[in-house]
């Protein structure tokens, strides 16, 4: 078996600070994480890739191409295209070491997460090369402290889980960069209460809510009813925050526990026996 952080999320929202931070801590406590870059247009990241997508095809590649002139998201859209239907390089450059723990840094186009196939393809394709994938959707917290962003940044959360279909874990990145009022707000959405959210947003004047005030509230209810989305914050300056982070993770990729799972399974048919 082996592990992988799957690292999406819109432009700017921190995908690859939070893989180089990530890749530090880890290494700080003795293990080793890799990452794989993923974005064809990356110009800049602080980490050594074990593999990067731009050896096989940048996105000027695509954009200068004749024939093809594409526009930067086109031109993402085709790179990534590329990727699988090399599949064979991906899988070479992966190696296949087993217990490999690997990030994978991809790029910020939020559209190839909500609805578009080339991603979960990928995702298919890391399956069947005993990849268990936990897929980190980062979302910037300074665009999450009222009510109204809160509802849209949650309903990205959810077009992505309900495109993906892997087990997921969401991120409010930046919580170094808040202000101490608007952390408290956020705080307060964190522990999800649609009621709190919705007082809120009768507050604040906004057209969306004047007409669609019922609809806004049963979007809320939906949400909190099947405990759909929850963000966790993380807050790159303490070392305590990204290691709640990485416990979450890896308690949901089950990393390190398999020797006890296998302890389970063996005991189990035996205790059935004895009764
Ligand atoms: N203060 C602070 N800045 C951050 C944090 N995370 C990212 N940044 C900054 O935000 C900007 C974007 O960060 P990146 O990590 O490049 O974001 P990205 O999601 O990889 O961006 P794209 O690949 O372009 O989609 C950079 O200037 C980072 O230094 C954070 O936790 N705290
Ligand atoms: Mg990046």
């Amino acid at each position: 078996m082996r592990y992988a952080q799957l690292v999406v999320g819109p432009a700017g929202s921190g995908k690859s600070t939070y893989c180089s931070t990530m890749v530090k801590h880890a290494t700080d406590s003795n293990r080793i994480v890799e990452v794989v870059n993923l974005d064809p247009a990356a110009e800049h990241f602080d980490y050594e890739p074990l593999v990067d997508i731009r050896e096989l095809i940048h996105l000027d590649d695509a954009m200068e191409d004749e024939e093809l002139q594409f526009g930067p998201n086109g031109g993402l859209i085709f790179c990534m295209e590329t990727l699988l239907e090399n599949c064979d390089w991906l899988e070479e450059q992966l190696g296949d070491v087993d217990d490999d723990y690997l990030l994978f840094d991809c790029p910020g186009q939020i559209e190839l997460y909500t609805h578009l196939p080339v991603i979960k393809r990928l995702v298919e394709q890391l399956e069947k090369w005993n990849f268990r994938i936990c897929v980190v959707f980062l979302i910037d917290s300074q665009f999450m402290v009222d009510g109204a962003k809160f509802l849209s940044g949650t309903m990205a959360a959810l077009s992505v889980m309900v495109n993906l279909e892997l087990p997921h874990v969401n991120i409010l990145t930046k919580m170094d960069l808040l202000s101490k009022s608007a952390r408290k707000q956020l705080d307060n959405y964190l522990d999800p209460d649609p009621h709190i959210l919705l007082a809120e947003m009768r507050n604040v004047k906004s057209r969306w809510h004047e007409k669609y005030a019922k609809l806004t509230e049963a979007i809320g209810e939906v949400i909190d009813n099947f405990s759909l989305v929850r963000f966790c914050p993380l807050n790159i300056k303490d070392e305590e925050s990204i290691d709640n982070i990485l416990i979450t993770i890896d308690n949901i990729i089950q990393f390190g526990e398999d020797a006890d799972v296998k302890i389970k399974d063996f005991d189990e048919p035996e205790e059935n026996g004895d009764e």
